[in-house]
């Protein structure tokens, strides 16, 4: 499989997108006219500079309006195309991507645009380029694929093939099936891009929001297999007209282009191994069964009340690494390590963030294939130097830098605990908490797509609904990656205002990282009275909360009067019931949450955020500003 991106999809200057697709490993480019027209370069050094890049341009577009036009504007399109194929023939671009004309003049036809396609065929094999014809969603009178490729076939040249571009045939809700009675062969060239589910204009849709497969909702597997089910052999080229790759790092975005190919062509090897033989094999998709570990990087200070506040939440301290200043505190089967070693990433992340949760430990069906899974998808495999007696552990660094390590329970990994840590004598108490229910990662709104692409092609989980979560100084998106069984549950919050809360949290740690991680108990006021005992300080929510909910819910004044001496969150669906705890803030905005499901519940109580959030702004208020 080939892999190529138009120079559209990514931000910089003619040059810095080439360097970042040929850096990110696509094999072509597809330069963007107006891309070529804004540098000040010339075509044959564009083409040097492709060459020397390694990359092949697979196309020179769009050339617009063109078909279907009255005489003497049809003469005049026909030279306006000897023009450009003089700059392909410089750049070395093979084809010219043709879209559907949007012109009011445009007279419709088949059989007269497809005499146009001929005739423009002919043009182009005497210089010995190639036409593709596009349909764009909002065509004038072609607007689906299968009415461009009656028009290709009627022109029957063989210099003349269809494009096929997977937002404009899903946006319209085409069957990707019909594309399976196109020859191979007369398919040009294959552009691919998803877009959220949005209800809205397709060509406004169309320019600003397209993002990677895999980032958004349409159905693109399908469409990518109806295509290779066609013989079709050329390559898949990116086309991502999106506002925020726009801004974005050109490597950064480049690199999730490539990861988003690699990951598509797996799901349609996956679903039609009898076709795709040509397509790379990786290992598949891991299963996650869960979190095993939290690791916290501190100094030896910030880790005495981090260690305090661990032991006021029921966690015993279990476990001393026999070699480093790295220790284990367990409760239930939540696992919390505290790392204060003065090298190593643990410290590195220290000095750029502070005190944070920097690693997590996932716990996968086979450590070894999720690692390789992970570096056939590009991710960064982390090394660190492993002492006599020490495993090593499988491991990668996540989008932000952080580390995400992999256990399983069929090799040495199942006994890390035991072989790396000297254990302490058994304690007792405890306050009821026992699993991860959910850990927060907070990241800049645009880095999430980046983090869904990252864990949805490496692992089997599937992303949730953008959510909406308000906070009093801005828009924070929430979007949830879990497993079927919901044993594993992340939740990615996108901070577009650094007022808002997330965006605090991101300023202050200097990026993006775990902020709040959630325990479940099964008994959640015994937990708080247990908490009480223990003297955790929890966040005090307004008493005017408890008011609505009685009013909005009809809740039995004891209740109420139990949720708000306990000051506890509450939220009920047609599925089950949620209940929610907070602790006070540690450092710079990271904080722990106890909560309880009840029946099916799955959400994660965001109608109540609004007021958690409020409640967390006025409790780091600074003591000297006077409550009103
Ligand atoms: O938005 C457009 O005009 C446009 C142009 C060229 C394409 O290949 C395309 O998919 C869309
Ligand atoms: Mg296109």
């Amino acid at each position: 499989m080939k892999t190529s991106i138009a120079t559209v999809s990514i931000s910089g200057d003619l040059r810095e997108k080439l360097e970042a697709i040929a850096a990110a490993g696509f094999d072509g480019v597809e330069i963007f006219e107006n891309d070529f027209l804004s540098f000040d370069r010339s075509p044959a050094e564009v083409r040097r500079m492709a060459l020397d890049l390694g990359l092949e341009i697979t196309l020179f577009q769009p050339f617009r309006d063109f078909e279907g036009l009255p005489a003497l504007q049809r003469a005049q399109s026909f030279e306006r195309a000897e023009r450009k194929f003089d700059l392909m023939e410089e750049l070395g671009a093979p084809l010219m991507l043709v879209c559907s004309n949007v012109a009011p003049a445009a007279l419709g036809g088949i059989d007269r645009a497809a005499a146009d396609f001929h005739e423009l065929g002919e043009q182009a094999r005497k210089r010995g380029l190639k036409i593709g014809y596009e349909a764009l969603a909002w065509g004038r009178h072609i607007n689906d694929h299968r009415d461009a490729w009656e028009i290709v076939r009627r022109a029957d040249h063989p210099n003349v093939g269809v494009i096929l571009d997977s937002f404009h045939s899903l946006s319209r809700r085409i069957d990707s099936d019909s594309i399976r009675a196109i020859p191979g062969d007369k398919i040009f060239i294959v552009q691919l891009a998803d877009a959220p589910a949005l209800d809205m204009d397709l060509l406004y849709w169309s320019r600003h929001f397209r993002n990677m497969p895999g980032e958004g909702d349409l159905p693109v597997v399908d469409f990518a297999r109806a295509v290779v089910a066609t013989g079709y052999d050329g390559p898949f080229s990116l086309e991502i007209f999106n506002d925020q790759f726009r801004s974005g790092s050109p490597r950064a975005i480049a690199q999730d282009g490539h990861r988003s190919l690699v990951f598509l062509m797996d799901e349609v090897r996956a679903a039609e191994p009898e076709l795709s033989h040509s397509l790379p094999i990786l290992p598949p998709r891991r299963m996650v069964k869960g979190v095993s570990f939290i690791e916290f990087t501190a100094d030896e200070a910030e880790a005495q009340s981090l260690r305090s506040m661990l032991r006021q939440l029921g966690f015993a301290f279990t476990g001393r690494h026999k070699n480093k200043n790295v220790e284990r505190f367990t409760q239930g089967d939540i696992n919390i390590v505290v790392n204060t070693e003065r090298e190593g990433l643990a410290h590195a992340a220290y000095v750029t963030h502070g005190t944070s949760a920097y690693a997590m430990g996932l716990l996968v069906d086979d450590a070894q294939a999720a690692l390789d899974r992970a570096k056939a998808l590009g991710a960064q495999p982390f090394l660190q130097g492993v002492a006599p007696g020490e495993l090593a552990i499988p491991a990668v660094r996540g989008v932000g830098g952080g580390v995400i390590y992999f256990l399983d329970d069929h090799s040495d990994l199942a006994k890390v605990w035991d072989i790396e840590f000297e254990p302490l004598p058994p304690q007792t108490g405890g306050a009821g908490l026992i699993g991860f229910d959910h850990v927060a990662q907070t990241m800049n709104y645009e880095e999430m797509l980046t983090w869904i692409l990252f864990y949805r092609s490496i692992f089997d989980v599937d992303k949730g609904p953008m959510v909406d979560v308000i906070d009093p100084s801005g828009l924070v998106r929430s979007q949830v990656i879990s497993n079927e069984t919901g044993t594993l549950r992340l939740t990615l919050n996108g901070a577009e205002s650094h007022r808002t809360l997330a965006g605090r949290f991101i300023a202050e740690t200097f990026g993006s990282s775990v902020q709040h991680i959630a325990f479940v108990s099964n008994d959640i006021f015994a937990t708080a009275a247990k908490l009480k005992e223990n003297g955790l300080v929890t966040l005090e929510i307004s008493p005017n909360y408890y008011a609505d909910l009685e009013a909005r819910l009809g809740l039995g004044a004891e209740t109420i009067a139990k949720l708000k001496s306990a000051n506890l969150l509450y939220d009920r669906d047609e599925k089950g019931e949620y209940f929610q705890l907070y602790s006070a803030n540690f450092g710079d905005g990271f904080f722990f949450e106890i909560v309880q499901r009840k029946g099916a519940y799955a959400g994660f109580g965001a109608i109540n955020a609004p007021f958690r959030i409020a409640a967390q702004k006025r409790a780091s208020r600074p003591a000297s500003v006077p409550r009103r």
